[in-house]
């Protein structure tokens, strides 16, 4: 690191503020977000990150440190060897060098100085080498270290409740992600080296000029203790601050990212010039954070070089005066000035390090407050103990005992008192009011969330006590609005056999030795004697779902058939369209349970009732529940359950129902018409 490149980013980093005082108005306080407070007790969040992200790969960063120690020492040396051939060849002084003998040595001034230079070459050789691994080994450590932290961060939230998603915003969420990790990466990658090398080449330039000149050299480091104390001070004031600015980021991110996923009700209701107010006004926040952390640190630097260079006259003074005069003012002293000269670099060189140090000092507060972010999305609401009893070819019986539930962080119950006994093979229709509470009872059997009171079972095992991985696996789950991937109609449909083959091969792979008939539910496609590749499902296979889907056919007249691109989140496609490719991709699935959540909802009559036909042959043998608002939907279900308020108040067949004419016969009644609402 030059110090011209020094220079240059302490310029950036003062251009950046100009004319923002008026901006300090403009503070209306950051909120704290939830992220960072859940990490606030981790004394020290880097360390500790670092120490668990670098498992395994400490021994490089020892190895790096060692080189990069090693590298300074031998880089220091020279002026050190170049002041003693000095004074031997001009001043007539013996020229010894520890560790090399004597006889070595010329006694000619030509020959002592073809031996400084070879011999300075041989060093810079070495150096370089030193140099160069010490480079590799810290670069090894911070990219694996970093590495890990990454996907362990990414693992972590993948792996959170759905009840942090429900509370957090996806944007602060995103914002860990990517600018916490970006901020250690920029703190890895230049952090370990340069604060290495800021220490070794404080401590060779103190150990030469000890060498040199013991007491001078305490009049050169007197300046350090208040060097450092200077740093820390600044440094101190610099980490609240910016703990401040990466909040505002996150804020400024999660509104930045609602506003561009909105992007279509918010021009449905003109509200862009309401949108760009409300990004002015928090940008303005972000603006006058960031302006805070920054002011706190404008003279750093310059007071750094200030106490610097006060050492620096201060030692030229004494030494040319010891040199000159063996004494200044009541203190004596001798110097050759084949001493004085490196002396007054190693002075010099004070500077660098305690620089250096000051720039580690300002990434390690930024990674630091990172690092707080980072811990605090693994210390969030940690996921619920997830159970071990692996659901195998399930049967499908589900049973809802006394259930009552309310959301995390809510104490209103949206369920209450369940009792549902579902037989194996059973189609259930849940009706009801909007917010009812039925997608909530089907989340349950999918435990997202854990019922309040009661429990939910498959096969007479409590959900809770099996695994997350088997029981949604089992369970083929379509939503109303479902999401696509960005990628082809194909990869969409394709996705959830892949995954499933995915894991499936792992968890062989782990277990080499056990029953190759592995896991399978019996009920794959692949059993149909299909040769496809694990994760890779035929061009059959994709044709088949979609057709029983009610796909295939608007998929043949799009102009590249399955190949053709749904864009981000689908949006090439209609709501319809998207829902009949999440169908297809479950039924590719084919898991022995489902769960339509409004599946086709979006879908037109005619196309309704024909994918009704073939959902009729494919649910007939395993529990399915349909949620619908279209009666007509559910009609033909064995059972209609039918929810108010989260409870459920009737249950039947629908003539039964019809007869009952309780809550849905009045429901039925107004959709064909026969009263008004
Ligand atoms: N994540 C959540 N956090 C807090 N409350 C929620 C959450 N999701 C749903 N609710 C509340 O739970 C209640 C039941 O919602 P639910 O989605 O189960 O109803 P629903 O019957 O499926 O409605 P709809 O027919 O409109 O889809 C509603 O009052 C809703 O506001």
């Amino acid at each position: 690191m030059s110090d011209s490149e020094d220079d240059r980013r302490e310029s950036s980093d003062t251009a950046s503020g100009e004319g923002e005082a008026d901006s300090e108005a403009a503070a209306d306080g950051p909120e704290r977000g939830r992220i960072a407070a859940a990490a606030e007790d981790v004394r020290r969040p880097l360390p500790s990150l670092l120490r668990d992200g670098g498992r395994g790969n400490l021994r490089w960063l020892g190895a790096g440190a060692a080189s990069s120690v090693a590298a300074q020492f031998l880089s220091n040396l020279d002026m050190f060897i170049v002041g003693l051939a000095f004074d031997a060849m001009f001043n007539g002084m013996s020229y010894d060098l520890p560790l090399v003998p004597a006889g070595w040595i010329p006694a000619d001034p030509t020959g002592m100085l073809a031996f400084t230079v070879a011999l300075l070459v041989g060093l810079k050789l070495v150096d370089m080498t030193f140099g160069i691994f010490a480079e590799y080994a810290l670069f090894l450590f911070a990219q694996r270290t970093l590495h890990r932290i990454r996907v362990d961060a990414f693992d972590r939230v993948q792996r959170l409740d759905m009840g942090f998603f429900d509370t957090q915003q996806t944007g602060e969420v995103m914002s860990v992600l990517n600018n916490d990790v970006n901020s250690l990466e920029q703190f890895l990658e230049v952090g370990p080296n340069l604060g290495v090398v800021a220490v070794a080449m404080f401590a060779s330039s103190v150990v030469y000029m000890a060498l040199l000149n013991w007491q001078l050299a305490l009049i050169s480091v007197a300046v350090a203790p208040v060097l450092l104390a200077a740093n820390v001070w600044f440094g101190a004031r610099h980490e609240a601050r910016n703990d401040d600015v990466r909040e505002e980021t996150g804020i400024l991110n999660a509104l930045l990212e609602t506003n561009i996923s909105g992007i279509q009700t918010v021009k449905a209701f003109g509200g862009e010039r309401h949108e760009t107010e409300r990004v002015t006004d928090r940008s303005a926040t972000h603006r006058t954070a960031s302006w805070r952390a920054h002011m706190v640190g404008v003279g750093h630097q310059p007071a750094l070089r200030m106490l610097a260079g006060v050492a620096f006259v201060a030692t030229l003074f004494v030494g040319t005066e010891w040199a000159i005069d063996s004494r200044f003012w009541l203190f004596p002293g001798t110097i050759t000035a084949g001493e004085l000269v490196p002396f007054m670099y190693y002075t010099q060189q004070l500077v660098m390090p305690v620089r250096f140090l000051a720039w580690v000092t300002g990434l390690y507060k930024g990674a630091t407050s990172s690092a707080k972010r980072i811990l605090g999305v693994q210390r969030m609401e940690p996921p619920r103990e997830e159970g071990r009893t692996e659901l195998v070819d399930p049967e499908g019986r589900v049973e809802y005992e006394d259930v009552s539930f309310a959301y995390p962080g809510t104490d209103e119950r949206v369920l209450s008192d369940i009792d549902l006994d579902v037989e194996p093979g059973e189609t259930v229709g849940l009706v009801g009011e909007t917010g009812a509470g039925k997608s909530t009872l089907l989340k349950l059997l999918q435990a997202y969330y854990d019922p309040g009171e009661g429990s939910v079972r498959v096969d007479g095992t409590d959900v809770r006590e099996i695994t997350r991985d088997s029981l949604r696996t089992s369970i083929g789950y379509v939503a109303q609005d479902p999401f696509l991937f960005t990628g082809t109609i194909r990869e969409n449909i394709a996705y959830a056999v892949s995954e499933a083959d995915r894991r499936e091969a792992s968890e062989d792979a782990s277990s080499a030795e056990q029953d190759s008939a592995g896991r399978s539910s019996g009920r794959s496609p692949r059993e149909d004697g299909d040769s496809r590749e694990r994760g890779d499902p035929t061009d059959e296979d994709i044709e088949a779902a979609a057709r029983e889907a009610g796909a295939h056919e608007f998929i043949g007249d799009l102009e590249k058939g399955y190949d053709a691109e749904v864009g981000e989140r689908g949006v090439m496609l209609s709501g319809g369209q998207r829902q009949r490719i999440a169908l297809a991709r479950v039924l590719l699935a084919d898991p022995p349970m489902f769960i339509f959540d409004e599946a086709t909802s979006h879908v037109d009559n005619r196309t309704e009732v024909l994918i009704q036909r073939s959902l009729d042959a494919v649910t007939e043998d395993r529990t399915t529940f349909v949620v619908a608002h279209r009666l007509s939907t559910v009609r033909d279900a064995d059972r209609i359950v039918v929810m108010d308020d989260g409870r459920i108040v009737e249950q039947g067949t629908h003539d039964e129902l019809l007869d009952l004419d309780g809550k849905y016969a009045d429901l039925w009644k107004v959709q064909v018409g026969a009263v008004g609402t």
